[in-house]
Protein backbone atom coordinates (compact mmCIF):
# COMPACT_ATOMS: atom_id res chain seq x y z
CA UNK A 1 0.00 0.00 0.00
CA UNK A 2 1.48 3.56 -0.92
CA UNK A 3 0.71 6.51 1.35
CA UNK A 4 0.06 9.64 0.21
CA UNK A 5 0.12 12.99 1.98
CA UNK A 6 -0.32 16.67 2.12
CA UNK A 7 2.66 19.00 1.75
CA UNK A 8 2.28 20.57 5.07
CA UNK A 9 2.64 17.05 6.88
CA UNK A 10 5.81 16.86 3.97
CA UNK A 11 6.91 19.95 5.48
CA UNK A 12 6.75 18.98 9.12
CA UNK A 13 8.25 15.56 8.19
CA UNK A 14 11.08 17.00 6.02
CA UNK A 15 12.00 19.30 9.21
CA UNK A 16 11.99 16.36 11.80
CA UNK A 17 14.37 14.63 9.46
CA UNK A 18 17.06 17.46 9.33
CA UNK A 19 16.72 18.16 13.49
CA UNK A 20 17.69 14.53 13.31
CA UNK A 21 20.45 14.55 11.11
CA UNK A 22 21.94 18.20 10.01
CA UNK A 23 24.59 17.06 8.20
CA UNK A 24 22.99 15.52 5.97
CA UNK A 25 22.91 17.03 2.48
CA UNK A 26 19.23 16.22 1.31
CA UNK A 27 19.76 18.64 -1.59
CA UNK A 28 22.80 16.51 -3.13
CA UNK A 29 20.63 13.31 -2.59
CA UNK A 30 17.62 14.76 -4.68
CA UNK A 31 19.76 16.29 -7.72
CA UNK A 32 22.27 12.79 -6.86
CA UNK A 33 18.52 10.60 -7.95
CA UNK A 34 17.63 13.27 -10.50
CA UNK A 35 21.00 12.93 -12.50
CA UNK A 36 20.71 8.89 -12.14
CA UNK A 37 17.05 8.88 -13.47
CA UNK A 38 18.11 11.39 -16.46
CA UNK A 39 20.94 9.51 -17.09
CA UNK A 40 19.23 6.35 -17.22
CA UNK A 41 16.18 8.08 -19.80
CA UNK A 42 19.13 9.57 -21.78
CA UNK A 43 21.08 5.82 -22.16
CA UNK A 44 17.57 4.37 -23.13
CA UNK A 45 17.20 6.58 -25.42
CA UNK A 46 20.31 7.75 -27.22
CA UNK A 47 22.80 5.05 -26.10
CA UNK A 48 25.07 7.85 -23.90
CA UNK A 49 25.39 10.60 -21.76
CA UNK A 50 27.72 11.89 -23.22
CA UNK A 51 26.89 14.71 -25.80
CA UNK A 52 22.98 14.56 -24.52
CA UNK A 53 21.70 18.17 -25.04
CA UNK A 54 19.17 18.86 -21.74
CA UNK A 55 17.52 21.55 -20.76
CA UNK A 56 16.61 22.78 -18.11
CA UNK A 57 13.69 24.77 -16.54
CA UNK A 58 14.57 26.67 -13.27
CA UNK A 59 12.19 28.14 -11.22
CA UNK A 60 13.59 30.69 -8.05
CA UNK A 61 12.84 27.87 -5.25
CA UNK A 62 14.65 24.76 -3.99
CA UNK A 63 13.06 22.62 -6.81
CA UNK A 64 15.22 24.62 -9.25
CA UNK A 65 18.21 24.19 -7.08
CA UNK A 66 18.22 20.32 -7.47
CA UNK A 67 17.52 20.53 -10.71
CA UNK A 68 21.03 22.92 -11.20
CA UNK A 69 22.86 20.58 -9.09
CA UNK A 70 21.15 17.88 -11.39
CA UNK A 71 22.54 19.32 -13.90
CA UNK A 72 25.78 20.05 -13.18
CA UNK A 73 26.10 16.23 -12.66
CA UNK A 74 24.88 15.63 -16.24
CA UNK A 75 27.19 18.25 -17.26
CA UNK A 76 30.63 16.36 -15.60
CA UNK A 77 29.51 13.69 -17.69
CA UNK A 78 29.80 15.11 -20.95
CA UNK A 79 26.10 16.57 -21.40
CA UNK A 80 25.84 19.91 -22.95
CA UNK A 81 23.09 21.59 -20.49
CA UNK A 82 21.28 24.77 -20.90
CA UNK A 83 19.17 26.14 -17.91
CA UNK A 84 16.69 28.48 -18.56
CA UNK A 85 15.82 30.96 -15.56
CA UNK A 86 12.35 31.06 -14.99
CA UNK A 87 10.64 32.80 -11.86
CA UNK A 88 12.85 34.34 -10.32
CA UNK A 89 16.55 34.16 -9.18
CA UNK A 90 18.14 30.90 -9.66
CA UNK A 91 19.17 29.02 -6.71
CA UNK A 92 23.14 30.29 -6.35
CA UNK A 93 24.88 26.91 -5.28
CA UNK A 94 22.70 25.05 -7.66
CA UNK A 95 23.75 28.04 -10.47
CA UNK A 96 27.29 28.04 -9.53
CA UNK A 97 27.94 24.27 -9.32
CA UNK A 98 26.50 24.09 -13.46
CA UNK A 99 28.39 26.93 -14.47
CA UNK A 100 31.60 25.24 -12.97
CA UNK A 101 30.72 22.15 -14.74
CA UNK A 102 30.75 23.38 -18.10
CA UNK A 103 27.05 24.41 -18.49
CA UNK A 104 25.23 27.52 -19.37
CA UNK A 105 22.51 29.87 -18.02
CA UNK A 106 19.56 31.80 -20.36
CA UNK A 107 16.95 33.93 -19.35
CA UNK A 108 13.57 33.94 -20.56
CA UNK A 109 14.57 37.10 -23.20
CA UNK A 110 17.38 34.63 -24.45
CA UNK A 111 14.66 32.19 -25.55
CA UNK A 112 14.82 32.37 -29.22
CA UNK A 113 18.27 31.18 -29.43
CA UNK A 114 17.51 27.71 -28.29
CA UNK A 115 15.44 25.08 -30.21
CA UNK A 116 13.25 23.45 -28.06
CA UNK A 117 13.04 20.71 -30.42
CA UNK A 118 16.30 20.02 -30.50
CA UNK A 119 16.93 18.98 -27.04
CA UNK A 120 17.41 15.01 -25.85
CA UNK A 121 15.88 15.69 -22.33
CA UNK A 122 14.08 18.20 -20.44
CA UNK A 123 14.49 19.02 -16.62
CA UNK A 124 11.62 20.52 -14.71
CA UNK A 125 12.53 22.49 -11.89
CA UNK A 126 10.49 25.53 -12.08
CA UNK A 127 8.28 24.57 -9.01
CA UNK A 128 7.86 22.06 -6.38
CA UNK A 129 6.27 21.82 -3.03
CA UNK A 130 6.45 25.31 -2.64
CA UNK A 131 4.25 25.63 -5.95
CA UNK A 132 1.19 27.31 -5.94
CA UNK A 133 -0.75 25.32 -8.95
CA UNK A 134 -0.61 26.82 -12.40
CA UNK A 135 2.21 28.96 -14.47
CA UNK A 136 2.86 31.73 -15.78
CA UNK A 137 1.94 31.80 -19.95
CA UNK A 138 5.76 31.84 -21.12
CA UNK A 139 6.63 29.17 -18.49
CA UNK A 140 3.25 27.11 -19.79
CA UNK A 141 4.17 27.46 -23.69
CA UNK A 142 7.64 25.79 -22.67
CA UNK A 143 6.32 23.40 -21.34
CA UNK A 144 3.26 22.48 -23.97
CA UNK A 145 6.55 22.83 -26.58
CA UNK A 146 8.88 20.64 -24.83
CA UNK A 147 5.23 17.89 -25.06
CA UNK A 148 4.27 18.75 -28.62
CA UNK A 149 8.19 18.03 -29.33
CA UNK A 150 8.59 14.77 -27.66
CA UNK A 151 11.37 15.90 -25.66
CA UNK A 152 10.94 13.53 -22.28
CA UNK A 153 10.82 15.73 -19.22
CA UNK A 154 12.19 14.59 -15.59
CA UNK A 155 9.99 16.34 -13.24
CA UNK A 156 11.97 17.18 -10.17
CA UNK A 157 9.78 16.15 -7.16
CA UNK A 158 6.31 17.09 -9.14
CA UNK A 159 5.25 18.69 -12.20
CA UNK A 160 4.81 22.21 -11.97
CA UNK A 161 1.82 23.26 -12.37
CA UNK A 162 -0.34 20.75 -10.64
CA UNK A 163 -1.73 21.31 -7.73
CA UNK A 164 0.46 18.95 -5.23
CA UNK A 165 -2.51 18.74 -2.83
CA UNK A 166 -5.77 18.06 -5.21
CA UNK A 167 -4.47 16.36 -7.67
CA UNK A 168 -5.88 19.67 -9.98
CA UNK A 169 -4.38 20.72 -13.28
CA UNK A 170 -6.20 24.00 -12.99
CA UNK A 171 -4.34 25.52 -15.96
CA UNK A 172 -1.05 24.24 -18.23
CA UNK A 173 1.13 22.14 -16.13
CA UNK A 174 4.40 20.07 -17.35
CA UNK A 175 3.49 16.43 -19.21
CA UNK A 176 6.22 14.86 -16.88
CA UNK A 177 7.92 11.37 -18.36
CA UNK A 178 9.26 10.32 -15.54
CA UNK A 179 8.73 12.17 -12.25
CA UNK A 180 11.40 11.68 -9.10
CA UNK A 181 9.72 12.11 -6.06
CA UNK A 182 11.32 13.04 -2.86
CA UNK A 183 10.56 11.21 0.27
CA UNK A 184 6.66 10.54 1.11
CA UNK A 185 4.43 10.41 -1.72
CA UNK A 186 2.47 13.83 -2.81
CA UNK A 187 -1.71 13.63 -3.19
CA UNK A 188 -1.00 14.60 -7.06
CA UNK A 189 0.91 11.75 -7.67
CA UNK A 190 -2.14 9.39 -6.82
CA UNK A 191 -5.53 11.33 -7.82
CA UNK A 192 -6.01 11.78 -11.70
CA UNK A 193 -5.64 14.55 -13.34
CA UNK A 194 -2.12 15.37 -12.33
CA UNK A 195 -1.45 11.57 -11.47
CA UNK A 196 -1.35 10.91 -15.06
CA UNK A 197 0.73 14.40 -15.30
CA UNK A 198 3.56 12.22 -12.98
CA UNK A 199 4.51 9.76 -15.67
CA UNK A 200 6.63 7.32 -14.14
CA UNK A 201 7.17 7.56 -10.60
CA UNK A 202 10.61 6.68 -9.09
CA UNK A 203 10.85 7.70 -5.32
CA UNK A 204 13.36 8.59 -3.42
CA UNK A 205 13.45 7.68 0.56
CA UNK A 206 14.97 10.86 2.02
CA UNK A 207 14.41 9.37 5.65
CA UNK A 208 11.09 11.25 6.71
CA UNK A 209 8.87 8.79 8.66
CA UNK A 210 5.33 9.77 9.11
CA UNK A 211 4.18 10.20 12.59
CA UNK A 212 0.40 9.63 13.86
CA UNK A 213 -0.33 13.88 13.52
CA UNK A 214 -0.24 13.57 9.91
CA UNK A 215 -3.28 12.81 7.51
CA UNK A 216 -2.87 9.43 5.62
CA UNK A 217 -4.60 8.59 2.36
CA UNK A 218 -3.85 5.34 1.62
CA UNK A 219 -3.60 3.87 -2.29
CA UNK A 220 -4.60 0.17 -1.91
CA UNK A 221 -2.99 -2.10 -4.37
CA UNK A 222 -3.59 -5.83 -5.29
CA UNK A 223 -1.51 -7.45 -2.31
CA UNK A 224 -4.05 -5.01 -0.32
CA UNK A 225 -7.13 -6.47 -1.97
CA UNK A 226 -5.85 -9.85 -1.64
CA UNK A 227 -5.12 -9.58 2.47
CA UNK A 228 -8.12 -7.88 2.97
CA UNK A 229 -10.94 -9.17 1.15
CA UNK A 230 -13.15 -11.29 3.51
CA UNK A 231 -12.60 -14.73 1.66
CA UNK A 232 -14.88 -17.24 2.93
CA UNK A 233 -13.14 -20.62 4.76
CA UNK A 234 -13.59 -23.56 6.42
CA UNK A 235 -15.90 -22.46 9.45
CA UNK A 236 -18.14 -20.54 6.81
CA UNK A 237 -22.12 -20.32 6.33
CA UNK A 238 -23.95 -17.96 3.94
CA UNK A 239 -24.68 -16.33 7.14
CA UNK A 240 -21.25 -15.15 8.06
CA UNK A 241 -20.52 -14.99 4.00
CA UNK A 242 -23.74 -11.98 4.51
CA UNK A 243 -27.29 -12.16 3.12
CA UNK A 244 -27.55 -9.34 0.71
CA UNK A 245 -30.73 -7.90 0.39
CA UNK A 246 -31.44 -5.76 -3.26
CA UNK A 247 -34.57 -2.99 -3.41
CA UNK A 248 -33.17 -1.74 -7.01
CA UNK A 249 -34.08 -1.26 -10.44
CA UNK A 250 -37.90 -0.16 -11.42
CA UNK A 251 -39.95 -0.56 -14.63
CA UNK A 252 -38.45 2.57 -16.33
CA UNK A 253 -34.62 0.98 -15.26
CA UNK A 254 -35.50 -2.93 -14.34
CA UNK A 255 -31.50 -3.88 -15.80
CA UNK A 256 -29.86 -1.50 -12.66
CA UNK A 257 -31.71 -4.31 -10.28
CA UNK A 258 -30.59 -7.51 -12.99
CA UNK A 259 -27.04 -5.97 -12.78
CA UNK A 260 -26.34 -5.32 -8.87
CA UNK A 261 -27.73 -8.94 -8.22
CA UNK A 262 -24.65 -10.01 -10.67
CA UNK A 263 -22.27 -7.84 -8.51
CA UNK A 264 -23.49 -9.12 -5.47
CA UNK A 265 -23.66 -13.16 -6.52
CA UNK A 266 -20.00 -12.78 -8.23
CA UNK A 267 -18.42 -10.78 -5.23
CA UNK A 268 -19.39 -14.09 -3.29
CA UNK A 269 -22.27 -13.24 -0.93
CA UNK A 270 -23.66 -15.56 0.65
CA UNK A 271 -27.17 -15.23 -0.51
CA UNK A 272 -28.84 -12.17 -2.13
CA UNK A 273 -32.54 -11.70 -1.46
CA UNK A 274 -33.80 -9.42 -4.22
CA UNK A 275 -37.09 -7.13 -3.45
CA UNK A 276 -37.22 -5.14 -6.76
CA UNK A 277 -39.76 -5.64 -9.34
CA UNK A 278 -41.15 -8.32 -11.49
CA UNK A 279 -39.31 -7.90 -15.23
CA UNK A 280 -36.28 -8.23 -13.36
CA UNK A 281 -37.63 -11.14 -11.38
CA UNK A 282 -38.43 -12.86 -14.20
CA UNK A 283 -34.80 -12.67 -15.15
CA UNK A 284 -32.71 -13.53 -12.49
CA UNK A 285 -35.30 -16.56 -12.23
CA UNK A 286 -33.61 -17.41 -15.56
CA UNK A 287 -30.08 -16.47 -15.16
CA UNK A 288 -29.27 -16.33 -11.25
CA UNK A 289 -31.89 -19.77 -9.95
CA UNK A 290 -29.60 -18.91 -6.69
CA UNK A 291 -31.57 -15.48 -6.21
CA UNK A 292 -34.60 -15.71 -3.32
CA UNK A 293 -37.61 -13.14 -3.39
CA UNK A 294 -38.84 -14.44 0.04
CA UNK A 295 -38.55 -12.21 2.81
CA UNK A 296 -36.41 -13.08 5.38
CA UNK A 297 -33.01 -12.19 7.28
CA UNK A 298 -30.46 -9.71 5.56
CA UNK A 299 -27.27 -8.56 6.83
CA UNK A 300 -26.84 -5.29 4.46
CA UNK A 301 -29.29 -3.36 1.99
CA UNK A 302 -28.46 -1.94 -1.19
CA UNK A 303 -31.00 0.77 -2.22
CA UNK A 304 -31.19 3.34 -5.17
CA UNK A 305 -29.75 1.89 -7.92
CA UNK A 306 -32.15 2.58 -11.18
CA UNK A 307 -34.92 3.56 -9.00
CA UNK A 308 -35.76 6.44 -11.27
CA UNK A 309 -38.19 9.03 -9.74
CA UNK A 310 -39.79 6.31 -7.32
CA UNK A 311 -41.58 8.09 -4.66
CA UNK A 312 -41.47 6.46 -1.40
CA UNK A 313 -37.44 6.39 -1.88
CA UNK A 314 -36.80 8.55 1.60
CA UNK A 315 -39.48 6.35 3.65
CA UNK A 316 -37.47 2.92 2.13
CA UNK A 317 -33.95 4.27 2.97
CA UNK A 318 -35.40 6.02 6.10
CA UNK A 319 -36.43 2.48 7.38
CA UNK A 320 -33.50 0.55 6.64
CA UNK A 321 -31.49 3.04 8.84
CA UNK A 322 -34.46 2.09 11.66
CA UNK A 323 -33.19 -1.20 11.07
CA UNK A 324 -29.84 -0.66 12.32
CA UNK A 325 -28.15 -2.82 9.45
CA UNK A 326 -25.58 -1.83 7.09
CA UNK A 327 -26.93 -0.40 3.71
CA UNK A 328 -25.30 1.17 0.31
CA UNK A 329 -27.20 4.08 -1.37
CA UNK A 330 -26.73 4.26 -5.30
CA UNK A 331 -27.66 6.54 -7.88
CA UNK A 332 -30.98 7.87 -7.75
CA UNK A 333 -31.37 6.92 -4.14
CA UNK A 334 -28.60 9.57 -3.45
CA UNK A 335 -31.38 12.26 -4.06
CA UNK A 336 -33.83 10.50 -1.69
CA UNK A 337 -31.26 10.64 1.32
CA UNK A 338 -33.94 11.81 4.72
CA UNK A 339 -32.77 15.33 6.31
CA UNK A 340 -32.22 13.53 9.66
CA UNK A 341 -28.78 12.36 8.45
CA UNK A 342 -27.12 9.01 7.77
CA UNK A 343 -24.46 6.97 9.49
CA UNK A 344 -21.32 5.98 8.93
CA UNK A 345 -21.72 2.76 8.34
CA UNK A 346 -23.22 3.40 5.08
CA UNK A 347 -21.99 3.63 1.85
CA UNK A 348 -22.87 6.36 -0.28
CA UNK A 349 -21.55 5.82 -4.23
CA UNK A 350 -22.20 8.70 -6.04
CA UNK A 351 -20.38 9.72 -9.88
CA UNK A 352 -18.83 13.50 -9.24
CA UNK A 353 -22.06 15.14 -11.06
CA UNK A 354 -24.62 13.02 -7.93
CA UNK A 355 -22.21 14.03 -5.47
CA UNK A 356 -22.41 17.45 -6.97
CA UNK A 357 -25.93 17.65 -6.61
CA UNK A 358 -25.64 16.23 -3.36
CA UNK A 359 -23.39 19.23 -2.10
CA UNK A 360 -25.27 22.06 -4.58
CA UNK A 361 -21.98 22.81 -6.61
CA UNK A 362 -20.72 22.51 -10.26
CA UNK A 363 -19.59 18.79 -11.23
CA UNK A 364 -16.24 20.62 -12.77
CA UNK A 365 -15.81 21.78 -8.74
CA UNK A 366 -15.80 17.76 -7.31
CA UNK A 367 -13.82 16.86 -10.40
CA UNK A 368 -11.63 19.53 -9.92
CA UNK A 369 -11.02 18.43 -6.24
CA UNK A 370 -12.42 15.16 -5.41
CA UNK A 371 -10.93 14.71 -2.36
CA UNK A 372 -12.16 17.76 -0.85
CA UNK A 373 -15.62 16.78 -2.22
CA UNK A 374 -15.71 13.39 -0.81
CA UNK A 375 -14.58 14.61 2.62
CA UNK A 376 -17.42 17.03 2.22
CA UNK A 377 -20.09 14.72 0.69
CA UNK A 378 -19.00 12.50 3.87
CA UNK A 379 -19.12 15.09 6.44
CA UNK A 380 -22.42 16.31 4.91
CA UNK A 381 -24.29 13.39 5.01
CA UNK A 382 -22.68 11.83 8.10
CA UNK A 383 -22.51 8.85 5.63
CA UNK A 384 -18.98 7.04 3.86
CA UNK A 385 -18.68 8.44 0.71
CA UNK A 386 -17.30 6.06 -1.95
CA UNK A 387 -16.76 9.12 -5.09
CA UNK A 388 -16.22 7.08 -8.32
CA UNK A 389 -14.48 8.53 -11.50
CA UNK A 390 -10.80 8.03 -12.99
CA UNK A 391 -9.55 8.17 -9.33
CA UNK A 392 -12.10 6.18 -6.64
CA UNK A 393 -12.15 8.06 -3.80
CA UNK A 394 -13.38 6.45 0.11
CA UNK A 395 -14.25 9.28 2.57
CA UNK A 396 -15.57 9.01 6.07
CA UNK A 397 -17.38 11.47 7.94
CA UNK A 398 -15.51 13.90 10.27
CA UNK A 399 -11.87 12.54 9.14
CA UNK A 400 -9.16 13.68 7.05
CA UNK A 401 -7.96 10.42 5.99
CA UNK A 402 -9.07 8.38 3.46
CA UNK A 403 -8.50 5.21 1.07
CA UNK A 404 -8.08 5.35 -2.88
CA UNK A 405 -8.81 1.97 -5.00
CA UNK A 406 -6.62 0.27 -7.08
CA UNK A 407 -6.83 2.09 -10.65
CA UNK A 408 -8.65 0.64 -13.77
CA UNK A 409 -8.65 0.85 -17.64
CA UNK A 410 -11.15 4.18 -18.57
CA UNK A 411 -13.76 2.07 -20.15
CA UNK A 412 -15.09 0.81 -17.14
CA UNK A 413 -17.41 4.42 -16.99
CA UNK A 414 -20.56 2.51 -18.87
CA UNK A 415 -23.97 2.48 -18.29
CA UNK A 416 -24.55 -0.76 -15.53
CA UNK A 417 -20.86 -0.73 -14.39
CA UNK A 418 -22.14 1.46 -11.23
CA UNK A 419 -24.83 -0.98 -10.44
CA UNK A 420 -22.53 -3.99 -10.25
CA UNK A 421 -19.88 -2.11 -8.15
CA UNK A 422 -23.10 -1.19 -5.82
CA UNK A 423 -23.87 -5.06 -5.32
CA UNK A 424 -20.54 -5.34 -4.60
CA UNK A 425 -19.85 -2.77 -1.97
CA UNK A 426 -23.22 -4.40 -0.15
CA UNK A 427 -21.58 -8.34 -0.38
CA UNK A 428 -19.00 -6.57 1.59
CA UNK A 429 -21.31 -5.11 4.13
CA UNK A 430 -23.05 -8.24 4.86
CA UNK A 431 -19.80 -9.86 5.04
CA UNK A 432 -19.07 -7.79 7.99
CA UNK A 433 -16.83 -5.49 6.25
CA UNK A 434 -16.27 -1.81 7.68
CA UNK A 435 -18.04 0.60 5.25
CA UNK A 436 -14.98 2.16 4.42
CA UNK A 437 -12.55 -0.70 3.45
CA UNK A 438 -15.75 -1.84 1.34
CA UNK A 439 -16.16 0.67 -0.42
CA UNK A 440 -12.43 0.76 -1.32
CA UNK A 441 -11.80 -3.15 -1.98
CA UNK A 442 -14.96 -3.59 -4.32
CA UNK A 443 -14.12 -0.22 -6.26
CA UNK A 444 -10.97 -1.86 -6.33
CA UNK A 445 -11.99 -5.88 -7.20
CA UNK A 446 -13.85 -4.52 -10.18
CA UNK A 447 -11.06 -2.48 -11.35
CA UNK A 448 -8.79 -5.56 -11.47
CA UNK A 449 -11.26 -7.44 -12.79
CA UNK A 450 -11.38 -5.10 -15.61
CA UNK A 451 -7.45 -4.44 -16.46
CA UNK A 452 -7.76 -8.33 -16.70
CA UNK A 453 -9.51 -8.44 -19.50
CA UNK A 454 -8.57 -7.39 -23.12
CA UNK A 455 -10.95 -4.62 -23.58
CA UNK A 456 -14.47 -3.37 -22.65
CA UNK A 457 -17.20 -6.31 -22.06
CA UNK A 458 -20.93 -5.76 -20.58
CA UNK A 459 -21.08 -5.10 -16.82
CA UNK A 460 -22.79 -8.50 -16.44
CA UNK A 461 -19.66 -10.09 -17.95
CA UNK A 462 -17.15 -7.70 -15.91
CA UNK A 463 -19.22 -8.77 -12.85
CA UNK A 464 -18.45 -12.73 -13.85
CA UNK A 465 -14.65 -11.46 -13.64
CA UNK A 466 -14.58 -9.92 -10.56
CA UNK A 467 -15.14 -13.98 -8.97
CA UNK A 468 -12.11 -14.85 -11.92
CA UNK A 469 -10.03 -12.25 -10.29
CA UNK A 470 -11.00 -13.14 -6.66
CA UNK A 471 -9.84 -16.88 -7.33
CA UNK A 472 -6.65 -16.15 -8.68
CA UNK A 473 -6.02 -13.84 -6.06
CA UNK A 474 -6.80 -15.50 -3.30
CA UNK A 475 -4.28 -16.79 -0.70
CA UNK A 476 -3.30 -19.84 -0.49
CA UNK A 477 -2.89 -21.09 3.09
CA UNK A 478 -0.19 -23.16 3.99
CA UNK A 479 -1.20 -26.51 3.45
CA UNK A 480 1.31 -29.36 5.01
CA UNK A 481 1.34 -32.75 3.11
CA UNK A 482 0.84 -35.38 4.30
CA UNK A 483 2.24 -37.99 2.31
CA UNK A 484 1.28 -41.07 5.16
CA UNK A 485 -2.71 -40.36 4.53
CA UNK A 486 -4.07 -42.72 2.10
CA UNK A 487 -1.13 -45.41 2.03
CA UNK A 488 -2.51 -47.61 4.84
CA UNK A 489 -5.78 -47.93 3.29
CA UNK A 490 -7.81 -48.73 5.61
CA UNK A 491 -7.45 -45.88 8.01
CA UNK A 492 -8.71 -43.39 5.79
CA UNK A 493 -11.25 -45.55 3.96
CA UNK A 494 -9.35 -44.30 0.33
CA UNK A 495 -9.71 -48.26 -1.28
CA UNK A 496 -13.24 -48.94 0.28
CA UNK A 497 -15.32 -45.57 -1.03
N1 LIG B 1 12.90 20.73 2.26
C1 LIG B 1 13.63 19.69 2.00
O1 LIG B 1 13.99 18.98 2.90
C2 LIG B 1 13.98 19.32 0.62
C3 LIG B 1 13.48 20.06 -0.43
N2 LIG B 1 13.83 19.78 -1.70
C4 LIG B 1 13.31 20.53 -2.83
O2 LIG B 1 12.76 21.76 -2.47
C5 LIG B 1 11.48 21.90 -3.06
C6 LIG B 1 10.69 22.91 -2.31
O3 LIG B 1 11.41 24.13 -2.40
P1 LIG B 1 10.81 25.55 -2.08
O4 LIG B 1 10.16 25.53 -0.77
O5 LIG B 1 11.91 26.50 -2.27
O6 LIG B 1 9.65 25.73 -3.14
P2 LIG B 1 9.67 25.67 -4.72
O7 LIG B 1 10.99 25.35 -5.28
O8 LIG B 1 8.54 24.81 -5.06
O9 LIG B 1 9.32 27.16 -5.23
C7 LIG B 1 8.89 28.18 -4.41
C8 LIG B 1 9.10 29.52 -5.09
O10 LIG B 1 8.33 29.67 -6.26
C9 LIG B 1 7.41 30.77 -6.12
N3 LIG B 1 6.15 30.31 -6.70
C10 LIG B 1 5.34 29.37 -6.17
N4 LIG B 1 4.32 29.12 -7.01
C11 LIG B 1 4.46 29.92 -8.08
C12 LIG B 1 3.69 30.10 -9.26
N5 LIG B 1 2.59 29.40 -9.54
N6 LIG B 1 4.13 31.01 -10.15
C13 LIG B 1 5.25 31.71 -9.91
N7 LIG B 1 6.01 31.56 -8.81
C14 LIG B 1 5.63 30.68 -7.89
C15 LIG B 1 7.33 31.02 -4.64
O11 LIG B 1 6.98 32.33 -4.39
C16 LIG B 1 8.72 30.65 -4.19
O12 LIG B 1 9.61 31.72 -4.44
C17 LIG B 1 10.95 20.51 -3.06
O13 LIG B 1 9.89 20.30 -3.95
C18 LIG B 1 12.19 19.75 -3.49
O14 LIG B 1 12.37 19.82 -4.88
C19 LIG B 1 14.85 18.75 -2.00
O15 LIG B 1 16.04 19.46 -2.15
C20 LIG B 1 14.92 17.67 -0.97
C21 LIG B 1 14.90 18.17 0.42
K1 LIG C 1 9.17 20.38 -10.64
Amino acid sequence: MLTAYPVHDIRRLETAAIDADPAQDLMQQAAGAVAAVAAEELARRRGRVYGARVLILVGGGNNGGDALFAGARLARRGARVIALGLLGTPHPGGLAALLAAGGRLLDQDQLGQVDLDGFDLGLDGVLGIGGRPGLPDQVAEIARRLDECDVPVVAVDLPSGVDADTGAVPSAAVRATVTVSFGAAKLCEVIEPAKGNCGRIVRIDLGFRPDNAVTAIDVLDEVDLARRWPYPDARSSKYTRGVVGIDAGSTQYPGAGILATHGAVFSGAGMVRFHGGEEARRVLTGALPNVVYAEGRVQAMLYGSGWGDRSDGAEVISRGLDSGLPGVVDADGLQRLPSRGMSADWLLTPHAGELARLLGCDRSEVEADPLTAAHRGADRTGATVLLKGSTQIVAQPGRRSALIAVGGPAWTAQAGSGDVLAGICTTLLAAGVPAQLAGALAASVQAVAAASLPGPVPPQRLAEQVAIVLGRLQPQPPYEVDHEIGRSGDDHGAGRR
